[in-house]
């Protein structure tokens, strides 16, 4: 093998506070190597240092033989090091071949010409894209891609992937790691940070899994499995979630009648009882983002009928879903982006008209007990939400509409870059919160987790709402089969077979 990157004794802190604690690790040219650890753990701020973004206090890191001491993004890019960060954005206005090259020496070259070496480095890559088109065009997984083409067009030879695939479904994540395959085969090295434990055994040569500012283990992905890294994360056991099998039967919260969105969402009907956890997923083109964004009023519905409760609702915009009740945690990258305080942070959105009277004291005390049952990792809750790590960021926005008086809550990708330790902690605040009655709407990529957590699971394909499955009788392979418009033979629960 042949030696790539060399840590040794990395320590980095911010403000004092000390996060990094000793770090060892190396890379090989020719492999992915897989980085675990909880939220807070410390492994942006290790990818920081690694690509020029935060400088350590000591230690000692090599690459390719030579010392290495990055002072910035753009002095560990020329050295051959690229990172592509957590929940990165990319103006939606360049074309992909603008954005492909944004950053590099080639930039400012004539149009036609970016876009040829563009066109080229697409088709070596062996995807297709069109590299006139604009990034705002494209799905997330689409994007994670053009990400990765300009790591090839900086001629990167180590990658650092931060959380990419978060909140990508399984089919467009085994895209990307085919094409991240081919780039170690041409003799790069990938650093593969996730939280989605079979994911990182099934993309990385070797594990490392950081804990309390050090690597505390290295394993090799083939002789590790799901529980043994769930453990050495975590110290105990991941407990065994009971599926919510029966159906909810409270009375309805919302129904929604032949409702449509353009031609994105065609017709869609269906009905969600008080204290029922509904799942819904489909592909991105599916129409079931259009279909909660009618919901929750970010783009209204052109046709149909919403009823709350029995009666009928208008929703423009998203002052009414406020007004009634229903709230909503979008998924879209700038969504993590608050800022001000982790105790304001906390505090549950005001519904409109209603003032909050809750007194100062009580919500100081519900703050830290958020803050504890989350494991939210901060030394000071006065702090701003900007000092913590991305998935704490996450937990905050989550708990924000959790603790707020919505009688529906829309939750698009909750547990999107949460550590699975902190997961069953969120599901087990939405199956408390359920049971007071709140409706939940549930988006979600993660089929285990649809299936882990919800009632009843609802399927979009091309538009429309193709089916609704119990949690009974359903499990992750008739939802992918639903989703992908493959037809079942008829029969109950296992029973029930794919035809070709
Ligand atoms: N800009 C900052 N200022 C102060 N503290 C910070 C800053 N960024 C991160 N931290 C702290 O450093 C610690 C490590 O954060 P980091 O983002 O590296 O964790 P992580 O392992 O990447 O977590 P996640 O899985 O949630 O992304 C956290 O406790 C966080 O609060």
């Amino acid at each position: 093998m042949d030696l790539l990157l060399h840590a040794d004794d990395i320590h980095a802190s911010y403000d004092h506070r000390r996060i990094l604690k000793g770090v060892g690790l190396s890379v090989q040219r020719g492999e992915i190597l897989g980085l675990i650890g909880t939220n807070g753990a410390g492994k942006t701020t290790l990818m920081g240092v690694l690509a020029g973004s935060h400088r350590h206090d000591t230690g000692m890191m090599t690459l390719a033989g030579e010392k290495y001491v990055p002072d910035s993004i753009e002095e560990a890019q020329a050295c051959g090091v690229g990172l592509i960060p957590q929940n990165f954005r990319i103006d939606p206005q360049l074309t992909i071949a603008r954005a492909i090259f944004r950053g590099t020496f080639q930039a400012d070259k004539p149009h036609h010409e970016v876009r040829d070496q563009a066109g080229k480095l697409i088709r070596d890559i062996g995807i297709s894209l069109d590299p006139d088109m604009k990034v705002g065009t494209l799905i997330r997984a689409e994007q994670a891609l053009v990400e990765v083409l300009r790591m090839v067009a900086e001629e990167a030879q180590l990658v650092i992937m931060d959380e990419v695939a978060a909140s990508l479904p399984d089919h467009d994540v085994a895209v990307l790691h085919q094409v991240l395959r081919m780039l170690v085969r041409q003799g790069r090295a990938i650093i593969y940070i996730t939280h989605r434990l079979d994911e990182v055994r099934s993309i990385a040569h070797r594990i490392a899994v950081l804990r309390e500012g050090r690597v505390d283990k290295i394993l090799e992905a083939s002789h590790t499995d799901v529980d043994e890294l769930a453990f050495l994360l975590l110290q105990q056991e991941l407990e065994d979630g009971t599926r919510p099998t029966d159906p909810a039967t409270g009375e309805e919260a919302l129904r929604v009648v032949n409702l449509s969105m353009e031609d994105k969402v065609r017709e869609v009907t269906f009905n969600v009882s008080k204290g029922e956890i509904f799942g819904l997923v489909g592909t991105h083109r599916s129409g079931v983002y259009e279909l909660v964004e009618a919901l929750a009023g970010v783009h209204p519905s052109t046709s149909g009928h919403i009823f709350l409760h029995g009666q009928p609702v208008q929703i423009r915009g998203v002052q009414d879903a406020s007004r009634l009740k229903i709230g909503y945690l979008s998924d879209a990258a700038e969504s993590g982006e608050e800022t001000g305080s982790i105790v304001d942070g906390l505090q549950p959105v005001p519904e409109a008209g209603e003032a909050n009277l809750r007194d100062e004291i009580s919500q100081l005390r519900g703050v830290t007990e958020v803050i504890r049952r989350m494991r939210i990792s901060t030394t000071n809750i006065h702090g701003n939400i900007s000092t913590l790590s991305g998935g704490d960021k996450q937990k905050i926005q989550l708990a924000k509409w959790i603790g707020s008086d919505c009688d529906v809550l829309i939750l698009s990708h909750p547990s999107r870059g949460i550590d699975i330790g902190a997961k069953e902690t969120v599901y087990k605040m939405l199956s408390e919160l359920s049971q007071t009655g709140v409706a939940i709407i549930l988006l979600s990529s993660d089929l285990s987790e649809l299936i882990g957590w919800c009632h009843r699971v609802g399927v979009m394909r091309d538009g429309e709402l193709v089916t609704i499955e119990a949690n009974a009788n359903t499990n992750e392979d008739v939802l992918v089969h639903h989703m992908l418009g493959v037809k079942f033979e008829s029969g109950g629960g296992d029973a029930r077979r794919v035809r070709n």
